[in-house]
């Protein structure tokens, strides 16, 4: 049967949260499929401490069950190991976890249950550049697929979004949201699909009390149309605790009482330690679990609920030995998945891969558009540059007199394309990881099809900003008025950027923003020495001989230095009595290149370029992988 919700539009401006006032309002998508029931015995966590540091236990042999139709808390102190139980439950967490979890009442088949479920991080990871609209559309595309008609799928966001009182914010930018908007649209993005089951951690940290029990009395009616919806909660006030219709508690990663809101009290009283009149019997329980009232009464709790084993407090409706209940709702999970992979075979995805690659693209267009760093800054930044070193070597391409200089504002344009498209990178990447490890694992799309759209999508910011860049720098210094040779210069500097970028995604990728800032420069000091500017190729030591084969660099300030000076250029002007270098076979004698290394040069950034790129795939995957 259909159930009610319950929200209804602001009236006029201002402050929406205060506004959304419950009213009657359908929500027709209802889960189609069985309820689902979580079961988990033995669970325990075991986290390593790092190289020879030993193992620290988390959680401790661990029961529950959570059933359908109920919103159910994870309560507990700070450190207790509520994320910890929430991240092994819906399957994120799998390193170091032993004990097995039950999906009605049969082991949990992974795939399957990742099928049905979605798990809501505690930072909303959303694009703020994308207004609301646009980020429900793309998860819409991706995770409906191309089945759905357009208008059903816009049918099916209108009427999300207005449930959850995100309707008329419909054109903001997220990243003008607030704290309690954005939870919203996080949960919004994961309605689409109609999950039967939502993990979320912490939804109500950040926002007011008033978005707070919002938030809470919206989970309470998707969870009452028959999804299983599980939240970790720190302190919840009593009037919020009283929203909950199952409550888990957890305490030095021990289970202290599992069972329905209302019978805490009651359990509190049996083990005698009565909650105190007046008393938020949240705050209570909570104190209990930090110890604040002895060990051992942590100690009794958890003997007392065998460790989350005993259903005594469930409430009085449940019965555990309901065997239909148990297995044919699993029977027709079972069934669903088999004619599911029968029809869709994407891996784990709704949608193909091209058409994954579309949407990530399209949304990686409208990103690009709006971006201030990657594309407008990085456009002016380049124009900015280009004049600056155009101005200070001014006219000094064709002069004798100058090539050292010249020679020198080569390296310069060398180190500008290596280091603000890899700095960009480092900067940038770790955030879109954050996002990218959520959505990954919600299904959206295979890492395969978003690195593939990262990579297309930079394209025409890349080419305009390293062409913008090449043509002032070439023109304003005077370079050969040859369209070949500026095509070698274009074509090297194209694939300096490139490789820099592809460089700083293999960094971004493994590390956080402080630690690929720091590793960023200093890995590339060295890259710089071996490129045969400051010694040359000829005096570098023997034993250090391998460096210069692997700095691409290298390659890159021999193409430059071919392009400019190589292939039988023609003596060149000199304004001055006496210019040393003003035949250009003797410049490349000096500095030990012999100008018509171009094509050698350029294949080999194509094979480094190649190898970065395909190396941080590979980072990328196992990162996604690691901190699982
Ligand atoms: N990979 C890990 N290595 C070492 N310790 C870990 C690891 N993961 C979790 N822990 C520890 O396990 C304990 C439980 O962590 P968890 O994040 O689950 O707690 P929590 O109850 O969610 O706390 P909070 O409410 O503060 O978020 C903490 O003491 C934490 O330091």
């Amino acid at each position: 049967m259909d159930s009610v919700i319950v929200y209804q539009k602001p009236t006029s401006g201002g402050n929406d949260s205060a506004k959304i006032v419950p009213s009657v309002n359908k929500f027709s998508r209802l889960p189609e499929r069985s309820p689902v029931d979580i079961q988990f015995e033995n669970i325990v966590y075991t986290a390593s401490l790092g190289f020879r540091k030993g193992k620290k236990k988390i959680l401790h042999e661990l029961h529950g069950r959570f059933l359908p139709s109920q919103l159910i808390a994870i309560m507990g102190p700070s450190g207790a190991g509520k994320s910890t139980l929430l991240d092994i439950l819906s399957g994120y967490r799998i390193t170091g976890v032993d004990g097995s979890v039950l999906v009605n009442g049969q082991e949990r088949n992974l795939e399957a249950f990742r099928r049905m479920s979605c798990y809501i991080t505690q930072d909303d990871r959303l694009h703020p550049l994308l207004t609301v609209q646009e980020n429900m559309s793309v998860a819409a595309d991706l995770k409906l697929g191309v089945h759905v008609h357009e208008q059903e799928k816009n049918d099916i966001i209108d009427e999300i979004l207005t449930t959850l009182g995100l309707a008329e914010h419909k054109k903001t930018l997220t990243g003008r949201l607030s704290g309690g908007q954005r939870k919203r649209l996080s949960i919004a993005l994961e309605l689409i699909n109609n999950p039967l089951v939502l993990f979320l951690d912490e939804p109500t940290t950040g926002l007011d009390s008033l978005s707070c029990s919002q938030c809470v009395s919206l989970l309470q009616i998707l969870a009452h149309q028959g999804r299983t919806i599980v939240c970790t909660i720190h302190q919840p006030s009593a009037s919020l605790f009283q929203m909950f219709d199952h409550v888990y508690v957890l305490g030095q990663g021990r289970c202290l009482y599992q069972g329905a809101t209302h019978n805490i009290i009651p359990y509190l009283e049996r083990m005698e330690l009565p909650c105190p009149q007046y008393h938020n019997p949240a705050d209570y329980v909570i104190e209990l679990a930090c110890g604040e009232h002895g060990q051992e009464k942590i100690d009794k709790m958890v003997v007392c609920t065998q460790n989350g084993n005993s259903l005594t407090w469930f409430k009085s409706s449940f019965n555990a030995s309901d065997p239909k209940r148990a297995v044919e709702p699993m029977v027709r999970m079972e069934d669903e998945s088999r004619s599911k992979s029968k029809e869709v075979k994407h891996g784990l995805q709704e949608t193909s891969q091209w058409n994954q690659i579309k949407v990530l693209l399209r949304r990686g267009y409208i990103k690009a558009k709006r971006d201030q760093t990657m594309t407008h800054l990085r456009l002016l930044v380049n124009f900015f540059v280009a004049v600056m070193l155009g101005l200070l070597f001014y006219g000094g391409g064709n002069e004798g007199s100058r090539t050292l200089d010249n020679y020198n504002l080569l390296f310069a344009c060398l180190i500008h394309n290596m280091m603000t498209p890899m700095m960009i990178t480092i900067l940038t990447f770790p955030t879109e990881m954050m996002i990218l490890q959520k959505e990954h694992f919600n299904r959206w799309y295979s890492l395969k099809s978003y690195f593939i759209s990262i990579t297309i999508v930079d394209i025409p910011v890349t080419v305009v900003s390293c062409f913008l860049f090449s043509i002032l720098v070439y023109l304003i210094s005077g370079q050969p008025s040859d369209i070949n040779r500026f095509n070698m210069f274009f074509s090297i500097s194209l694939l300096i950027v490139y490789v820099a970028m592809s460089f700083g995604l293999m960094i971004g990728a493994i590390f956080d923003v402080v630690n690929g800032t720091f590793l960023g420069p200093t890995l590339s000091v060295p890259l710089m020495m071996f490129a045969g500017y400051g010694v040359n190729l000829r005096d570098m030591p023997k034993y250090l001989k391998w460096g210069t084969y692997i700095s691409y660099l290298r390659y890159g300030l021999e193409g430059y230095v071919s392009a400019i000076y190589g292939y039988g250029r023609d003596v060149m002007d000199c304004v001055v009595l006496y210019c040393h270098y003003k035949n250009p076979g003797k410049f490349l004698r000096e500095i030990a290149m012999t100008g018509d290394q171009y094509w050698n040069d350029l294949i080999a950034l194509l094979i480094i370029f190649i190898l970065f790129r395909s190396l941080s795939y590979f980072l990328l995957r196992w990162k996604i992988k690691a901190v699982r």
